[in-house]
């Protein structure tokens, strides 16, 4: 049994976690979910399991996928199909050989028969073969083409998406759930199919050899189909959880590394690993509860048609002791009984296989499902939208400048018994002019830069730049004309030049050297293959500044019609930072620009500064003009603001 003996062999290669590792411990409680930790956004498993999800509704959903490879697949199934029917005549054949050669005593007519068993052998092997190298290809191709699929995704969906989910969540997703998908396509999916067929021919034979033994054999086949639904609502769960621990897992190991440098230097990496071996605890008794439920399916499975198998043997006996059955139909049925043996007791192993492509499906599902527009205007929104349609007909081509008008916005995961974080935002930045933004900690200076570019949507009012409403313009464009370097700089696993030429991929060389100029990122000459040179993950191997500066680059390399920096020079020293405003000064003057400023060092870049309190723009006005009419901002640039900015130009 060729067939049997490789198959069981791959289930062992791909089954290890499935497979009951101990015997099944009927006390074990069923583990509670994982929930949120209170207070904080559901950044892990946001979503649960469906109550009562259909299997097969799921796993539907990939044949969009799987229609491409589809003649493939019923290539793979018929060989396996062939396989497995060639199987089901060696019982036959023995029966043959049993009451031909072996009851008569003939020797010379056993060698064909044997001949025929051979070739049969040969055929299942060649046909196994055959069945995988038929799939393999095509299954990775798919693979590719759905993690594909799932990273574009990711690229389109707005950042509140990436607010909510954990990166380990969608880590997990791209990783083992496409590996559980693909192999269902390889091997459960081909079986299941192979192997319905292959019982159904099975009892055929075996009611043709002898009903009477047919029917005790198949009387298991009942309390079978009721265990089974029993097993899959309960195991579909079990999976789904186990699946979502596993993503909360990877966040945490991200988090663990990313972190090393700060878990290292408060000495909290054993509240960390305390937090790993929690999860993966949690982890281990989920899987050890499926391996449980598999565990007591396999032993009905198994135990009842042995049961069933040794009535047949009995009654089979006494049939041929009267005479009723010959010992080679006896032989013959029971060969045919135990060639079933593997797709019944395969049933469990594929069923929980089915399971965890289904629970993968539904979480690779959940991502793509989501929907791309950045969460939908709020009606808010929608109200202003009327209105946002006149004021850009009315100043549609003139050159206005960054103009916000009546701009609310609220996170949405914000407690509903807190006001709009934004609450009603009128600015107008003229063109060519730049404006300082300035307010308390926390008070929304960074959500109002990023919803210039649409990183967020407004949840009510209207952003116009040049008299066009952001909401019209293709976002592609629209990130085209905003150029934004926020406080934190976030740099690549790449080299210095192609984390600058982000910015704008077409820009020349001479482009890359002016923007580092303008960046003071002087130190990029010194590095050992300059703008070649890698800055590893995250940009770790450069200084907070060097970092900063680069991020700066990036934002101005393309001569951007709208800059927007969140406190871009927070990192710098006295010095550097007065050589970047310096040369800053120069794209300022070509550029309309927003500038997140909390030092009034940065605040003298700006030809005007508005103050952000309570949500709305309390003051505008030149610096000079703010300290004496504003107390917020008085307040705000207190201390060393009035000595550093005596002097200073016309501002
Ligand atoms: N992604 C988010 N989801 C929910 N709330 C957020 C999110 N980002 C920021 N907030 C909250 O919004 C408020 C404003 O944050 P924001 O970063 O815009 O302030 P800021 O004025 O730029 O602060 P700072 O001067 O410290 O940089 C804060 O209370 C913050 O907790």
């Amino acid at each position: 049994m060729t067939v049997h003996r490789l198959t069981l062999t791959t289930m062992a290669e791909n089954q290890e976690s499935t497979l009951p590792q101990s015997p099944p411990r009927p006390e074990q409680e069923d583990p509670d979910p994982p929930t949120p930790r209170s207070g904080q956004p559901p950044r892990s498993s946001p979503a649960t399991a469906p109550e009562h999800r259909s299997t097969v509704r799921s796993l539907l959903r990939l044949w969009p996928y799987a229609r491409v490879i589809r003649w493939r697949l019923a290539a793979s199934i018929s060989a396996a199909l062939v396989a497995m029917l060639s199987v089901l005549v060696v019982p036959l054949v023995l029966g043959r050989i049993v009451d031909g050669p072996i009851a008569h005593h003939d020797l010379s007519a056993l060698w064909p028969l044997a001949g025929a068993l051979l070739l049969l052998g040969l055929v299942e092997a060649g046909l196994f073969y055959t069945r995988r190298v038929v799939l393999a290809g095509p299954l990775a191709g798919l693979e590719t083409a759905m993690r594909g699929d799932l990273y574009a995704k990711l690229q389109r969906l707005p950042v509140s998406f990436h607010d909510r989910w954990a990166s380990g969540q969608l880590l997990s997703r791209a990783t083992s759930d496409m590996f559980t998908m693909r192999l269902f396509l390889a091997f459960p999916l081909v079986f299941l199919v192979v192997n319905s067929l292959m019982f159904a021919a099975g009892t055929a034979v075996m009611f043709v050899l002898d009903w009477r033994l047919a029917l005790i054999t198949l009387l298991p086949a009942v309390p079978l189909i009721v265990l089974t639904r029993h097993f899959e609502s309960g195991y579909s769960l079990a999976a789904r959880r186990a699946q979502d621990q596993t993503g909360d897992l990877a966040t945490v190991i991200e988090e663990s590394v990313l972190g090393i440098r700060i878990l290292k230097a408060f000495g909290r990496h054993r509240t960390m690993a305390e937090r790993f071996r929690s999860q993966t605890h949690e982890l281990r008794e989920t899987e050890l509860h499926k391996a449980g439920l598999l565990a007591n399916l396999w032993a009905v499975i198994v135990g009842l048609p042995e049961l069933a198998l040794g009535c047949a043997l009995a009654v089979g006996a006494y049939l041929v002791a009267q005479d009723e059955l010959t010992t080679g139909t006896l032989v013959a049925f029971l060969s045919t009984a135990l060639a079933l043996r593997w797709p019944v007791e395969s049933l469990g192993w594929l069923l929980a296989y089915a399971n965890e492509a289904a629970t993968a499906t539904d979480r690779y599902f959940e991502v793509l499902d989501e929907p791309e527009d950045g969460g939908a205007p709020a009606p808010a929104a929608k109200a202003d939208a009327t209105a946002a349609t006149a004021t850009a007909t009315a100043t549609a081509g003139t050159d206005e400048g960054i103009r916000l008008t009546g701009v609310r916005f609220r996170y949405p995961d914000a407690p509903d018994d807190t006001p709009d974080l934004l609450c009603g935002i009128d600015l107008h930045v003229r063109r060519g002019e730049t404006m300082a933004l300035v307010g308390a900690t926390g008070s929304g200076k960074t959500t109002l830069t990023a919803l210039l570019p649409r990183l967020y949507e407004a949840t009510g009012g209207t952003i116009t730049l040049d008299g066009r409403d952001i909401r019209e313009i293709p976002r592609a464009r629209l990130r085209e004309l905003v150029s934004v370097a926020f406080e934190e700089p976030t740099l690549f696993s790449a080299s210095v030049g192609e984390n600058v030429l982000m910015g704008a991929p077409d820009a020349s060389p001479e482009q890359l050297r002016r923007a580092l100029d303008t960046a003071q990122a002087d130190f990029v000459e010194r590095l050992p293959a300059g703008t070649e040179t890698q800055v590893g993950e995250q940009g770790l191997s450069l200084s907070g500044g060097q970092r900063q500066r680069l991020a700066l680059a990036r934002a101005v390399v393309g001569d951007p019609a709208f800059l927007v920096l969140d406190d871009p020079l927070s990192a710098l020293d006295v010095h550097t930072e007065a050589l970047v405003e310096q040369a800053l000064r120069e794209v300022l003057g070509s550029t309309t620009a927003l500038v997140v400023a909390h030092r009034p060092s940065t605040v003298l870049l700006a030809d005007r500064v508005a103050v952000l309190a309570d949500g709305r723009i309390a003051a505008v006005g030149t610096h000079q003009e703010l300290l004496r009419s504003c107390a917020v901002y008085r307040e705000l640039m207190s201390g060393e603001a009035a000595p550093v900015l005596e002097g200073s130009p016309a501002r």
